[in-house]
């Protein structure tokens, strides 16, 4: 835990995927619940911004896109830039418009990302590279020029549940969001003084989540209904709970909390989750004795979805007609 006290009041704070889903969500709490906070949201589609501005102000004040030659006075609480993270000289000129403008930022919320969950062959490049770029650049990119100019920020980084469990469907995301925890790792070695935090969401009712339900494969859909449908704004609740309680390592429902108990690995000893040592208890013990009979019945559960898949595929080669 550290000692920084996080609050939402008197802050400048940067959210990147601001646009839609947990970004926007946050966006709005941080407008609604405080007087002095200042917003700044970042995605790539300026529509999409400004029309999220629009519904977070109740169309009362005009969306600021901030550039070199905008004003940007005492009086503004909320602006956008569209940015594309993943591309390292949009950010680099991201954090010029900041200098200019004389923003200091105290938190910085990275949670722009998203997933195509297929099985890995039907990806197609495409898709793989937008994956990389989505999960992964946005958040490395973003981390780094905070941690050069602003080494005092308030980094909050946003990873999955995934990450402690990859499993069948997300080739493309999983990954990635390993990466986001690793990085995380490092980051905090490396520069104390920064309060880093994780959050490992579970599923939550966004834009972004409507769109991959579309995908899924069914038997991704249920391996993950182990994690119940949350909304928006309940995960976002729940995260500002956690960070305001101190917590580092977050987690948004019970089921991520014991995958994480899993996953205590060799950077989790020590106090920044919810009754850590609880959790390397119960970790120890799942890891001896639930996962393997987990990983059994997982592994029977995929071997029979193949099986149907081929069955369904084998009728469909044989009479294409009745199949459709
Ligand atoms: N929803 C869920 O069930 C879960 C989500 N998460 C993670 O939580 C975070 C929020 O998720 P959610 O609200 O569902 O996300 P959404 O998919 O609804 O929104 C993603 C946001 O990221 C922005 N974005 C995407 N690529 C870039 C880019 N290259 N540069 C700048 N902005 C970008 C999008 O705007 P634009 O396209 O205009 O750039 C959009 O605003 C994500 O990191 C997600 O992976 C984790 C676990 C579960
Ligand atoms: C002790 C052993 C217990 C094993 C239980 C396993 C249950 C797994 C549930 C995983 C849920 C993952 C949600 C991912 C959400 C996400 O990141 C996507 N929506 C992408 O956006």
């Amino acid at each position: 835990m550290q000692d920084s006290r996080f609050t939402l009041e008197d802050q400048v704070v940067l959210i990147s995927g601001g646009s839609q889903g947990l970004g926007k969500q946050f966006a709005a709490k941080y407008y609604r619940e405080t007087v002095n906070s200042k917003i700044i949201l970042v995605s790539r589609g300026a529509e999409k911004l400004i029309s999220a501005v629009d519904e977070i102000t109740g169309g009362k004040v005009d969306a600021k896109r901030l550039d070199f030659d905008v004003e940007w006075s005492e009086r503004d609480r909320i602006g956008y830039i569209p940015c594309d993270l993943s591309d390292r000289k949009d950010v680099a000129r991201l954090f010029d418009v900041l200098a200019a403008k004389k923003i200091e930022l105290s938190q910085v919320l990275a949670c722009a990302g998203g997933s195509t969950p297929k099985l890995f062959r039907d990806l197609t490049d495409v898709e793989l590279e937008a994956g990389v770029k989505m999960n992964y650049l946005t958040v490395l990119f973003l981390s780094h020029k905070v941690a050069q100019r602003f080494p005092r920020c308030h980094l909050v980084l946003f990873s999955s549940e995934t990450s402690f469990f990859p499993f069948i469907g997300y080739a493309q995301y999983a990954p990635l969001k390993g990466s986001v925890k690793s990085l995380t790792s490092i980051l905090r070695q490396e520069m104390p003084e920064m309060r880093i935090s994780c959050v490992y969401p579970g599923n939550f009712d966004s834009e972004g989540y409507a769109v991959e339900e579309t995908t899924k494969p069914s038997i991704t859909k249920e391996i993950e209904g182990a994690s119940a449908l949350i909304s928006c704004e309940e995960c976002c609740n729940r995260i500002v709970r956690w960070l305001h309680r101190g917590y580092d390592d977050i987690t948004v429902d019970f089921i991520g909390w014991v995958l994480m108990s899993t996953d205590m690995g060799l950077n989790k000893h020590n106090n920044r989750s919810f009754l850590w040592f609880v959790q390397l208890l119960i970790g120890t013990f799942a890891n001896f004795l639930i996962v393997p009979i987990y990983m059994l019945f997982c592994s029977s559960n995929i071997k029979k979805w193949h099986k149907n898949q081929d069955k369904g595929l084998l009728k469909k080669l044989q009479a294409p007609e009745q199949a459709q």
